[in-house]
């Protein structure tokens, strides 16, 4: 793999590593902190120790401070998250103990813990956190001798309804704009596969994709449907003379000419370079005629204000679809051969496929 290519997937996947994190960050703060008011309801009514009162205090409300500070910091920040995770089954795991199974706060603190976990990592890290969860509480129920005392008092339900009623919402709403971000990204993504990113027309790909749909329905429906090819005359010159970046606009200049002209239902595409394609269904070579000399028309009174005496003239190739063009392959080549036959027969003129 080559050297850049890798740095750029490395940083890529640090970065989302980071993004997992900070997204973890929130739920974490409200999730622990609610969740310590669960587990000192319980405290609170026996004896406890002061370095286990303490505990909680970190676990609660330094714990992801220092998990988010520890995530960003690691070279790895998506696996030191995942390890932040189990880290925090372990802590529910011992929790769960100390309360003696107290029924409600241990459930509560098992279920939001589960619904974190499966959001963050699926099946794999709920089951591991799970085991690693339950492996703990009974593991430190049994040395730590402590009694089991799965009776909740009033006092203790009331003390688990934040996190019962608040930590829900709040994952939820984390959820629900990573799906947001997620579903625009996807958006963005399904628009730079089709779009050419100069112009914003379609691509040659996807261009050529419709073309096949509307080759079919030409079959299906008999309407007349014509395809146009046009391309910049001397537009090597443009870029030589003027730089490249005036033969940039020129191109956006035709693109935006292009849309003018024809109808919204015309399908247009950027070739690459200079090459511009269109579909117009429902449309003779006639009307493809009129439509290219209208877009001449444009283009001479269009001025590119650092360079008035510029113009940009166009050659165009027309070809009407019909039974002879068995392929969108063959309805190409004869509009393609049109275009040529404009460009040797003087340029800045149109020609229609015989
Ligand atoms: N500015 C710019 N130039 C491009 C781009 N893509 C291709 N080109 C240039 O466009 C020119 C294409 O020229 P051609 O179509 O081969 O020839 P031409 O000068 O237009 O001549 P005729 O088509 O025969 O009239 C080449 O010089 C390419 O380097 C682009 O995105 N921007």
């Amino acid at each position: 793999m080559p050297k850049k290519l890798h740095t750029t997937l490395v940083n890529d996947t640090h970065h989302s590593g980071i993004r997992f994190a900070k997204r973890t960050y929130l739920p974490r703060i409200v999730g622990l902190g609610t969740g310590s008011f669960c587990v000192g309801s319980v405290m609170i009514e026996h004896t406890t120790p002061v370095w286990l009162w303490l505990l909680l205090f970190l676990n609660g409300f330094i714990w992801p401070h220092i998990a988010y500070w520890k995530a960003k910091r690691s070279a790895s920040p998506f696996n030191s998250e995942i390890n932040n995770l189990k880290a925090d089954a372990i802590f529910g795991g011992i929790w769960i103990a100390m309360m003696g199974f107290n029924a409600l706060p241990s459930a509560t603190i098992f279920a939001m813990m589960g619904m974190n976990n499966i959001s963050a990592g699926g099946q794999r890290l709920f089951f591991r956190c799970v085991i690693a969860q339950i492996t703990v509480a009974i593991a430190l129920l049994l040395v730590a001798d402590i009694p089991f005392m799965p009776e909740t008092t009033p006092f203790q339900l009331y003390l688990c309804l934040p996190m019962i009623m608040i930590y829900p919402i709040f994952l939820g709403n984390v959820t629900y704009r990573t799906s947001r971000k997620l579903a625009e990204h996807k958006q963005a993504i399904m628009q730079i596969s089709v779009r050419d990113g100069l112009t914003g027309l379609y691509n040659r790909r996807h261009w050529e994709s419709l073309l096949n749909t509307e080759l079919e329905s030409f079959r299906r429906y008999r309407h007349k449907t014509t395809l146009v090819l046009i391309d910049i005359d001397h537009f090597k010159a443009i870029n030589d003379n003027y730089g490249h970046s005036v033969g940039d606009q020129a191109i956006i200049l035709l693109a935006q000419e292009l849309q003018h002209t024809m109808r919204a239902a015309d399908i247009i595409g950027r070739f690459g370079g200079d090459e511009f394609a269109a579909i117009l269904p429902h449309s003779t070579e006639l009307q493809a005629r009129r439509a290219i000399e209208r877009l001449q028309s444009r283009l001479d009174n269009s001025l590119f204000p650092q360079h008035p005496d510029l113009r940009i003239h166009i050659s165009a190739g027309i070809a009407e679809c019909d039974d002879v063009q068995e392929t969108a392959t063959h309805w190409l080549n004869a509009a393609d051969h049109a275009l040529y036959e404009a460009k040797k027969n003087g340029r800045n003129r149109v020609e229609t496929a015989s």
